[in-house]
């Protein structure tokens, strides 16, 4: 027992293993995980703030779910990429979870769940953390955080008109502007016109919208022979095929003229998009599909010009989803914001924000026996608000001015027995090198 560790808590503890007895855990978290040291963590927070801002703007108020969810919210059966990368397992009370992949079941069931006591619309966001199992052969991560913003209950695209205003006024408030990013948007009607036409079953609608997101990631022959394993005749596929290539909406009632709807819900959507002035930020383009099964209608995805990064935002209108879960059909449109994309983006663009740690004090008594001092200094100021990183042992002086520098603080509080005895207290100011006493009342 070393005289150290039992003078350092007075009884004895137990002296540490004699080094090398002890596996060293590993240091880092699993695989595809993060962690947030203070400098990620400010980044973090700036951005988090910045969605929470613009939802409050926007008057949506916040909701949060579990991250463990019963694995039945995401089994959906339409061959989704989502679906074959959950993070499931049966737990100890023999219950099939998931850690979710996607924050929409999750808002949906507490809809669902939450009933008539609700009045709609609803608007309601979340930042949440999402996981997936994929096989680290891609080296991409496991886990990434969501900012999600929904509106329930409104059928018309002025929900969908509010939703793209929110993600342009979040892009403004970090910098980006509509020579950055853009938004693709495209409708799913027009691909629900095409299968009609082709009296395609409706329940294969999903199926085969995610098949047709696979288009710019798969070659196309694949993309054709999926669609036929799902039941689509040679002319259907074709016609599908043809119609994602349409370069305009003009050209696209020259050719499905009669599925007004889609025609009729984009036109709207792109006259409100000049109402509200961000027009110049869309663009329709029939190949956005998005990858999700659910959604029934217009669908965007925000996209850097550039064309170097993947999607950094999508969303869409989901008037199915809740009768999926056994409930009655409640028009719903939402989007999902992740927070890797869009810090890649930043950082392209030179817009990454300068976060230092801000503290206002550092509070240190030049000798042990006026440390509780010290804390009635530090009390006094944190009782005005100001925040103080009390120095807790006894250490010189110049490793206080070396902390002061490294933690750009404002100002030295320094507690001497000489001043205190005068009842003054040391002040320092560290951007100006100013010195001066001060009674401890008069330090605001
Ligand atoms: C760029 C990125 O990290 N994407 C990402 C990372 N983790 C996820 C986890 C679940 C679902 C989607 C995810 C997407």
């Amino acid at each position: 027992q070393s005289s150290s560790a039992a003078g350092r808590s007075g009884a004895l503890s137990p002296a540490p293993p004699l080094s090398g007895a002890v596996q060293k855990i590993d240091v880092n978290p699993p695989k595809g995980t993060r962690d947030f040291p203070p400098e990620d963590m400010r980044l973090r927070n700036w951005l988090f703030n910045n969605f929470r801002e613009v939802s409050r703007l926007y008057g949506f108020e916040e909701v949060d779910f579990p991250v463990l969810e019963n694995e039945a919210l995401f089994t959906r059966k339409a061959g989704e990429e989502i679906k074959d990368q959950l993070y499931c397992f049966e737990d100890q009370g023999k219950r099939r979870v998931a850690l979710r992949p996607e924050l929409t079941p999750s808002l949906a069931r507490l809809v669902i769940q939450k009933g008539k006591s609700v009045s709609l619309p609803l608007k309601w966001f979340t930042v949440g953390q999402c996981w997936r199992y994929e096989r680290m052969t891609r080296g991409r991560r496991r886990e990434h955080y969501q900012w999600n913003m929904d509106i329930i209950g409104v059928p018309g695209v002025m929900a969908e008109a509010e939703l793209l205003a929110s993600i342009v006024t979040l892009f403004k408030r970090i910098g980006i502007t509509e020579s950055d990013v853009g938004f693709k948007v495209s409708s799913r009607k027009v691909l629900q016109g095409v299968l009609k036409c082709y009296s395609i079953p409706e329940n294969l609608f999903g199926k085969v919208c995610v098949i047709i997101d696979k288009i710019e990631k798969i070659p196309v022959d694949e993309i054709k022979k999926e669609l036929k394993v799902v039941g689509l005749s040679e002319e259907a596929v074709h016609e599908l095929l043809e119609v994602l290539s349409v370069k305009s909406l003009a050209e696209l009632e020259e050719r499905v003229g009669s599925c007004g709807e889609a025609i009729a819900d984009l036109k709207q959507l792109f006259l409100l998009a000049e109402k509200f002035g961000y027009s110049k930020w869309l663009q329709f383009d029939a190949s956005v599909v998005r990858g999700l099964a659910y959604y029934t209608g217009i669908v965007f995805e925000g996209f850097d010009r550039e064309g170097k990064l993947r999607a950094i935002c999508g969303g869409g209108r989901y008037d199915h989803l809740f009768s999926t879960f056994g409930a009655d059909d409640i028009a719903a449109c939402g989007f999902g914001f992740g927070d890797a994309v869009i810090v890649e983006l930043l950082k392209e663009k030179g817009l990454l924000p300068e976060l230092s740690l801000q503290v206002h004090n550092i509070v240190c008594a030049l000798d042990e026996d006026l440390q509780a001092v010290a804390a009635t200094v530090a009390n006094v100021l944190r009782e005005k608000g100001q925040s103080v990183d009390l120095v807790l042992e006894s250490k010189p002086l110049k490793w206080v001015f070396k902390r002061a520098a490294r933690t750009n603080v404002e100002r030295l509080v320094i507690v001497g027995s000489s001043e205190w005895q005068r009842g003054m207290v040391g002040v320092k100011i560290l951007s100006t090198g100013e010195q001066y006493e001060v009674k401890l009342d008069d330090l605001k």
